[in-house]
Formats: C-alpha cells, sequence, structure tokens
C-alpha cells in the first residue's frame, strides 16, 4: 500500500513537473556522500604533519570543500527546485480537487463526512506531498551519510557505530507510533476544525451580519465559535505533550549511548591504542551522527504521518474519479423526449426519511405541469432528480424509455435550462450573470439582452452605469448590489438564456413584486410553448396555466390533472386552491373599502 502511494507520488511530480523534480533530488542526494570524504580529508589533515605544504594546502581545500562549500550549494538548489515543484504541482492539485468537485454527485456533496475528506485533502494540498519527498529524501540522504561516517568511524572504533544504532530503536518505534496517531487525531480534528471555521465565517460574513446585529447574536456564536476552538486545541496540545514526553525519554537513551562512546574513545587515545586524528575525527563523526540520526528520526516520523495524508488524497483523487468514469456507450438524448418515473423514491444521505416515495407519473413531451404542496413536500428534490444532480434510491426515471442513467449528461444538459430556487449570485458582470446560462451566447449581446427583457430585467439593467458590464456583488471594488428580486429576475434571465427542450423553474416568483410575478408567469407561458416545462410554485394561480397539476404530500404524489379536474376531485389541490383564492377574493376589509371620491377634478 505505501510502496503503490510512493509510485503515485513519483508519478505525479514526474507527470506535472519532471525537470525541476530530477534536478531537485540530484541536488540533495549529491550533499549526502560528502559527509565521509570530509571526515576523511580532516583525519589525514590532523595526523599529516609528515606531509608536504601543498598536500596540506589541497587536503584543506577538500575538507573545506566537502564539508562547508558544496553541502550549502547544493541545499541552496534544492530548495530552489523545490520551490518550483511545489508551485507547479500545487497547481496540478487543485485544478484536479476543483474538477472533481464541479462534477462529482450532489449527494457525495452534501455528506458531512465527504466534506470532512475534502477539507483535510484541501489542507494537506500539494504542500504535503513534496512534504512527503522532501522527507523520503532526508531519510535517504541521511542513511547514505550514516553509512559513509559509520564505515569511517568503524575503521578507528569498530563497535561504537553499532552501539549507537541500537539506542536509536526505541526512538524510531514511538515516532513511527505517533505518526499514526497523529494521522488519526488529523482527520478527527478536521469535523471540529470545520465546525469552527463555521461560526468564523457566520461571525463575519456580510450575508449573515444584519441578521446577528439585530438578534444580537454574536456574544453566542462567538461562544460557539469558542468552545470548537477550545476543543480542538487542548486535543491538540495535549498529543503535543504526550508525544514529546515520550520522545524526551527515546532521545535520552541516544544520548547516553553517544556520552559513553566518546568517554571510551577519550580512554582509548589516552592508552594509546588510537591516534590523535582519529578521535578527531570520531569526534566529527559522532557530531554527524547525532545530527543524521536526529534528521532521521524526525524525517521518518513525519514520513509515515505525510504518507497517511498522500493515501487520503490518492484515494480521494482516483476514488471520486472511479465515480465519474464516463460509460463509454452513453446514450444521446433526441428531441422530442418524454420523461418517465416509476416507483422513484429518495432518501437523502443520512437522513431517516425519504423526501420522495414511490412517484410514478409520465410527462409527454411539450407539457406544461405545476408541481404544487407543502413546504417539504419533496417538490425541489424531484426537480433535482430529474436534473439527474442526485441518482433515486429505488425506482427509476426514464427519457424516452432509456434509463436517465444511461444518458450522456453532457448532451443532456445542453436540452435542460433550470431556474433554482436557491439561485446563484455570482459577483462578475451582469454579462457574465446572464452569459452562465449558456456559454455560447456570452458575447452575443441580443441573446443576452433577449434573455433579459424575458425575465423583466432588462429595465433596471438599462439603468446601471455600465449596464451589461456593470461588476454585481459587493465583494469586489466597483460592485453594484442588486435588490433581492433584481439578483432573482437576473438568475431567470440566465435560465431563459438557454433554448432548451425542458424548462424547469423551482419558485421563480419568490423576491418579485406583485406586477413582475404577473409577467414571469405570462413569459413562462410564452416561453413554454412547444417545450416540455415544469415550474414548481406556492402561488395556486399559476398552476391554472399549467396542462397539468401534480400534487406533492409529504414525498409522495397524491393528485394529477388539470386545475378543473382537481378542483371537482375536491382533493387536497382544492383545498389549498380555495384556501389561498379566499384570501385574495373574500377580504370583507378590502370589500368594505369605498371608491374614493376624485376631488377637484371634473370630467369634460
Ligand atoms: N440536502 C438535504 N439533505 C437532507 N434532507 C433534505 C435536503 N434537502 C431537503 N431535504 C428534506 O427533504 C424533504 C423534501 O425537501 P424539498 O426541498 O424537496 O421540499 P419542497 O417541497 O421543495 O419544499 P419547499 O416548498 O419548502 O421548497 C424535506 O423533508 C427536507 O427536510
Amino acid at each position: 500500500m505505501k510502496a503503490r502511494t510512493m509510485v503515485w507520488v513519483l508519478k505525479f511530480f514526474f507527470a506535472s513537473s519532471s525537470l525541476p523534480f530530477v534536478l531537485m533530488s540530484l541536488f540533495g542526494l549529491l550533499q549526502a556522500g560528502l559527509a565521509a570524504s570530509a571526515l576523511l580529508f580532516l583525519q589525514q589533515l590532523v595526523d599529516g604533519r609528515s606531509l608536504s605544504g601543498l598536500a596540506l594546502v589541497w587536503l584543506s581545500v577538500g575538507y573545506l570543500l566537502c564539508a562547508l562549500v558544496l553541502p550549502n550549494a547544493f541545499n541552496i538548489l534544492n530548495q530552489l527546485f523545490r520551490e518550483a515543484v511545489l508551485r507547479r504541482s500545487q497547481q496540478i492539485l487543485t485544478r484536479k480537487l476543483m474538477q472533481m468537485s464541479a462534477s462529482i454527485g450532489m449527494d457525495s456533496l452534501e455528506d458531512a463526512q465527504f466534506q470532512d475528506v475534502v477539507s483535510a485533502v484541501t489542507k494537506a494540498d500539494s504542500s504535503v506531498m513534496i512534504n512527503y519527498w522532501q522527507c523520503v529524501q532526508e531519510i535517504v540522504i541521511s542513511l547514505v551519510r550514516l553509512v559513509g561516517v559509520a564505515a569511517v568511524l568503524t575503521s578507528f572504533y569498530w563497535g561504537i557505530p553499532l552501539v549507537v544504532f541500537a539506542s536509536v530503536l526505541p526512538e524510531l518505534w514511538m515516532r513511527m507510533r505517533f505518526a499514526k496517531l497523529q494521522h488519526k487525531l488529523h482527520l478527527d480534528q478536521s469535523a471540529v476544525e470545520r465546525r469552527a471555521s463555521y461560526f468564523a465565517d457566520v461571525l463575519t460574513k456580510r450575508e449573515y451580519v444584519k441578521e446577528i446585529r439585530t438578534s444580537a447574536a454574536e456574544s453566542f456564536l462567538y461562544g460557539k465559535w469558542r468552545s470548537q476552538k477550545d476543543a480542538y486545541d487542548r486535543k491538540d496540545l495535549a498529543f503535543d505533550r504526550k508525544r514529546q514526553s515520550y520522545f524526551g525519554a527515546g532521545h535520552l537513551i541516544f544520548l547516553t549511548a553517544i556520552s559513553a562512546s566518546m568517554f571510551f574513545m577519550v580512554k582509548w587515545v589516552m592508552g594509546g591504542q588510537t591516534s590523535v586524528g582519529a578521535l578527531t575525527s570520531a569526534i566529527f563523526a559522532l557530531n554527524y551522527i547525532v545530527g543524521s540520526i536526529g534528521s532521521l528520526l524526525y524525517n521518518f516520523g513525519q514520513a509515515q504521518h505525510q504518507i497517511l495524508l498522500v493515501e487520503t488524497t490518492r484515494g480521494f483523487l482516483e476514488d471520486t474519479a472511479a465515480e465519474q468514469e464516463p460509460s463509454p456507450d452513453l446514450h444521446r438524448v433526441t428531441v422530442p423526449f418524454d420523461i418517465r418515473f416509476e416507483n422513484v423514491s429518495y432518501r437523502y444521505p443520512g437522513a431517516e426519511n425519504f423526501a420522495l416515495q414511490n412517484v410514478s407519473f409520465t410527462i409527454t413531451h411539450g407539457e406544461r405541469i405545476a408541481l404544487v404542496g407543502a413546504n417539504g413536500s419533496g417538490k425541489s428534490t424531484l426537480i433535482r432528480l430529474l436534473l439527474g444532480l442526485s441518482r433515486p434510491t429505488s425506482g427509476r426515471i426514464y427519457l424516452n424509455e432509456v434509463p436517465l442513467e444511461d444518458c450522456s449528461w453532457g448532451h443532456y444538459r445542453e436540452l435542460v435550462t433550470v431556474a433554482f430556487q436557491d439561485f446563484a449570485q455570482y459577483c462578475r458582470t451582469v454579462r457574465e450573470n446572464i452569459g452562465f446560462g449558456d456559454l455560447h451566447a456570452l458575447h452575443l449581446p441580443h441573446l443576452l439582452e433577449q434573455a433579459a427583457v424575458q425575465s423583466g430585467a432588462a429595465d433596471f439593467i438599462e439603468r446601471l452605469p455600465r449596464r451589461y458590464d456593470q461588476q454585481l456583488g459587493a465583494a469586489f471594488a466597483g460592485g453594484v448590489d442588486l435588490s433581492g428580486g433584481q439578483w432573482q429576475k437576473t438568475a431567470m434571465a440566465r435560465a431563459y438564456l438557454r433554448q432548451a427542450a425542458l424548462l424547469l423553474m423551482d419558485e421563480p416568483t419568490a423576491s418579485l413584486d406583485p406586477m413582475a410575478e404577473v409577467e414571469v408567469y405570462r413569459q413562462f407561458s410564452d416561453l413554454a410553448e412547444g417545450k416540455t416545462a415544469l415550474l414548481v410554485s406556492h402561488r395556486l394561480g399559476s398552476a391554472t396555466l399549467a396542462d397539468r397539476i401534480f400534487v406533492l404530500q409529504q414525498g409522495e404524489l397524491v393528485e394529477a390533472g388539470h386545475h378543473i379536474e382537481l378542483l371537482r376531485e375536491n382533493g387536497e389541490y382544492a383545498k389549498l386552491f380555495r384556501s389561498q383564492a379566499e384570501w385574495y377574493l373574500h377580504d370583507e376589509r378590502a370589500e368594505a373599502v369605498e371608491e374614493p371620491p376624485v376631488a377637484g377634478v371634473q370630467v369634460q
């Protein structure tokens, strides 16, 4: 598993930035062989009283090059190429993550556990991979350096390297163990951290500020943020304390072994068993060993932790890619197409109840359907399934008798246009806000203007200082914010821009004034001519425009038929319609208001 991940990392770097990656690794490794050569130069220098002056100069130059100049030069080059690899690979990984998020199923996106993994992966990003690779490189450098230095040391004192290496094992084991624990903590903490940053967002973002100020909820929310942050920090600090105390104990064993080795080496020189040059060289060797083992231990622990993060990233990218693997022979939907729901049920991930239950119907091409029902009855869920954003938990949706999941999404989405209840407000120009509905029309002003006229947005756009080039939203300098209704009209224009065969409207008039609302329904009726249209609305007056009305109640389709038929049936729809109609038509207070006298006006 680990070897597979290591190969995956290697492939990733080769694919993203091969030359800088090779150079970075090369300059890293070149540093490794220099330590042993420096020790040999040093021993020759100290014991070289009988050598000529020129030989001594060459030995000094050799020592300086191997101990100081080259290691620093290689290190600088290594860091330089590391930065290049990091930037390039970061860009590629972020692009992959963005592509995944843009195409992944809505069910996965809304799953809290999936969100935690995304948050952990995004936080880890490609610096984790480069850090992991840097750790592997440092481990190799430390090992090569240790082998070289140990070989030199063994030639003077053969038993010492064995004792020193044995004393390192307890700390090495502890670092491996804590790396696994740290990874587990990182994943556990991801959920807590996400909750804390949610409260931080609520406290700082513009869209919440109005409500929070008026309800004086700041201190309550701040308290919530504090408690999440405290919980996060407490766990992190407790882990760190435990880790440091274990590492400290392990390191003590190592330092005791080094001190004992020094004691015996000095004793052997005093007894005349080895030369002063050998002792000097051995002291430097021990110094290298302490540094290399410290680096080995640190990087080993880090690599263990990093590789688990890299595995999470690899698993996320590979599994999600497999989930999205397009089937080679997907069906292309052709217009006209009928829609058939066959016993469709749907339950949101993690939810206990079904949002839709055994819903069956057929809509023939060109029909206009109004979808009505109380809040939470499943209207938006039905639209979501029809768009293929989620798959039914059971049952099937057919387009011209072909299951929706077997249809080419790329082609199907060209045939559908939708105005969502919770539409997006892009902090971009008016042109882009409308043009995102159909990118082919982004630079065709007459089509953008036509869509704006149809949605009723054209009037206020003409009054904006820069018309269609006006930046919208208050997030960036020069942006103009719109009223709720104006944003909604812009979103409707976006939906109207695409000349689609299936028109889906999920409560398109919730923020509109009464005149604009009537105009939208009139336009909708015209635009839906020759297309299949599905309109979700709580304004039952609009349902009278439809060929058929579907009534949903607690996720079930309880009635379907024309307005007149349903009134005659006197069921759920009739009840809803009459209660709304009564409100408008039989308001006694309105009837009591008399026509006001028009003072001072004479009719000629
Ligand atoms: N993302 C979600 N995750 C879990 N449950 C959800 C989600 N969205 C909706 N639901 C649940 O599914 C049920 C149907 O919701 P849906 O949004 O389809 O209703 P609706 O008829 O469109 O309501 P409204 O008229 O209020 O817009 C509700 O009980 C709701 O709580």
